[in-house]
């Protein structure tokens, strides 16, 4: 098709809209624009698109064959003039009727809007799972979408048309048509069907008159599914959050084991070997030594380091939690137990377990653990369902296991499983040579800590450390050199430094005391520091803290001698 040649005399707001207009229409070709002006909206917008533009309109009427020319200044003289000069095949549109041409156009362009919102609202409409039904302000039901037949079973054409008084005259649609009030979440069948449905419905208001009013509904069924669906959600996010809560991995590694001592090294090795399988470890040694750091560094260093490290401190539990901490609960397992509950070795599955102080699990609990690594698997208290699981298992103790043995307390059949690997920590006064580097490593690590500069410490000083047994091990170092680092200004700390804290125990020592069993002296310190502390948590925590021992340790020997119940 010939496109019709057109000339627009005129760029100011109507020539403007009049040039946006017809330049989107396929049968128009605009050969140019004419404007005193050459800052008029419509020559800026022309020159950005490439067409001509000028000053002087009769350039443009020198075009051939131009179909028409759209006057839209509205001035006579100019109307005048290119009446004269136009070419006699070129029709002439003057302002009037230009304006007439621009309200048609823009008629049909917001009628085209207007159909393809239309077309998006029908679409979005058409593909909701909710049924939707519209009524006009007499009743009469204009609208239903396809979920409507399908929830109902009732035809599209069958239900518009009718009136909603007597389709379904207790129906929220019917409600807010009677009172122009918003209903929200009412539970009703759906007149004409069996569908048990709940709505929500609103009234249509248009200039501030009510129209009429739409309804949403949704199968009643649909929304109990969703609510077991949130249900079943809920309690998978309520299990992950709990696990999150209990995960860890492990936080150190074998380049976190300070010393170079034969004695250490030994430790290491054998530990980097067992590392590499998947052997069951028991990790024997004084309070303090590195235990549990070692089988942090033993799971870095395994397969399973991306999995979770789990710890377990046997001593500090009650026993009679310690199977459900363990193996986990089955709701309704107890009072108390109103959702199950997973224990430490399903938390553990795929990474390690460290039992730390193993020595002083129940014999009954005892035989449990023994199952479990013989068979890796176990029933949740309570429960009846078998979980399988696959575990490594690392035990500690600082209790001299074949003596425990000998009394009865722990299994022999146990200890042979744990200890297929066994590695027993050297006190730190058998390997004293580490001391330097040790204290090196403390003191850099105490600086980030405290924000302080040390650098190092003296001659003397280092005498002192040396010359001490240190009975409470690296926990007792790590402690001695942070109370000193507290109250030391110094950034080289000296014997004066150390003298009053390393002191303390040497001075107990050499002081002329009556000699009694260590027992006795181990029971008299720790009533000492119960009631000095108080026999509160807190105050066992700051005892544990005064006699340099794990609080686990405490607890163990608070049992042993049965002061806890002890008041001072
Ligand atoms: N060789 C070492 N290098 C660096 N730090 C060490 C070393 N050995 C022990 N430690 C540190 O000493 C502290 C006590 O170590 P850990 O808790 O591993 O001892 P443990 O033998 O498990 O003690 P307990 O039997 O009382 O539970 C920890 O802070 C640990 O990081």
């Amino acid at each position: 098709m010939q496109k019709v040649r057109v000339a627009i005399v005129g760029a100011g707001r109507g020539g403007f809209s009049v040039y946006r207009m017809l330049k989107k229409m396929e049968g128009v070709e605009i050969i140019g624009l004419a404007d005193i002006n050459m800052m008029a909206p419509g020559i800026l917008d022309a020159q950005k698109d490439g067409v001509f533009v000028t000053e002087n309109f009769c350039e443009l009427v020198k075009f051939n064959n131009l179909d028409v020319i759209i006057e839209t200044t509205g001035v006579p003289e100019v109307q005048e003039k290119l009446r004269q000069i136009r070419g006699n095949s070129t029709a002439l549109m003057e302002a009037q009727a230009a304006n007439l041409m621009m309200a048609i156009l823009k008629e049909k362009e917001e009628l085209l809007e207007f159909k393809r919102i239309q077309g998006e609202l029908s679409a979005i409409l058409n593909s909701m799972q909710e049924a939707i039904e519209v009524a006009d302000i007499n009743g009469v039901i204009k609208y239903v979408n396809p979920a409507f037949s399908r929830i109902t079973g009732i035809p599209e054409k069958e239900r518009i048309g009718q009136n909603i008084f007597e389709a379904s005259p207790d129906g929220a649609l019917a409600t807010v048509l009677k009172t122009g009030k918003v209903v929200f979440g009412q539970r009703t069948k759906v007149g004409g069907s069996n569908a048990d449905v709940v709505s929500n419905s609103a009234p249509i208001v248009v200039d501030g008159k009510m129209e009429g009013a739409v309804c949403v509904f949704q199968h009643f069924t649909d929304i109990m599914n969703l609510m077991e669906e949130l249900k079943k959600s809920t309690t998978i996010i309520e299990n992950l959050t709990d696990k999150l809560g209990q995960v860890t991995t492990s936080k150190y590694s074998f380049d976190d084991i300070i010393g170079d001592s034969p004695e250490l090294r030994k430790c290491i090795t054998l530990a980097e070997k067992s590392a590499q399988s998947n052997s069951t470890v028991l990790i024997l040694g004084e309070s303090g030594t590195g235990k549990e750091l070692l089988a942090h560094a033993i799971h870095a260093a395994s397969m399973r380091r991306e999995n979770p490290f789990i710890k377990v401190n046997c001593a500090a539990i009650p026993d009679t939690l310690l199977e459900s901490e363990f193996f986990g609960y089955a709701k309704g397992a107890f009072t108390g137990a109103v959702k199950s509950k997973i224990g430490k070795f399903e938390l553990a599955h795929g990474g390690t377990i460290f039992l730390d102080e193993i020595g002083d699990m129940n014999l009954l609990l005892q035989a449990k653990l023994l199952r479990v690594l013989q068979e890796m698997e176990f029933e949740r208290v309570g429960g009846n369902q078998t979980i399988k699981v696959d575990v490594r298992v690392i035990a500690a103790t600082n209790r001299n296991l074949r003596e425990l043995i000998r009394q009865g307390r722990f299994r022999e059949d146990l200890y042979y499983r744990l200890n297929v690997v066994e590695i027993t920590m050297p006190p730190l006064r058998a390997r004293k040579e580490d001391l330097p580097a040790l204290v090196s490593h403390l003191i850099t690590s105490l600086n980030r800590k405290l924000g302080k500069n040390v650098k190092g410490i003296s001659k003397d000083a280092e005498e002192v450390l040396f010359s001490y047994d240190w009975p409470g091990n690296v926990r007792e170092l790590e402690n001695v050199i942070e109370r000193v680092m507290v109250t030391a200004d110094e950034e080289i700390l000296t014997k004066k430094n150390f003298i009053q804290h390393v002191n303390q125990f040497r001075m107990s020592s050499e002081r002329d005391v009556d000699l009694m069993p260590i027992e006795q002296m181990e029971e008299m310190l720790i009533r000492k520091a119960i009631s000095k502390f108080g026999n509160t948590v807190e105050g066992k925590r700051r005892a544990a803290q005064a006699l340099n021992i794990s609080l686990a340790t405490l607890y163990n020997k608070l049992k042993k001698i049965k002061v806890a119940n002890y008041k001072s």
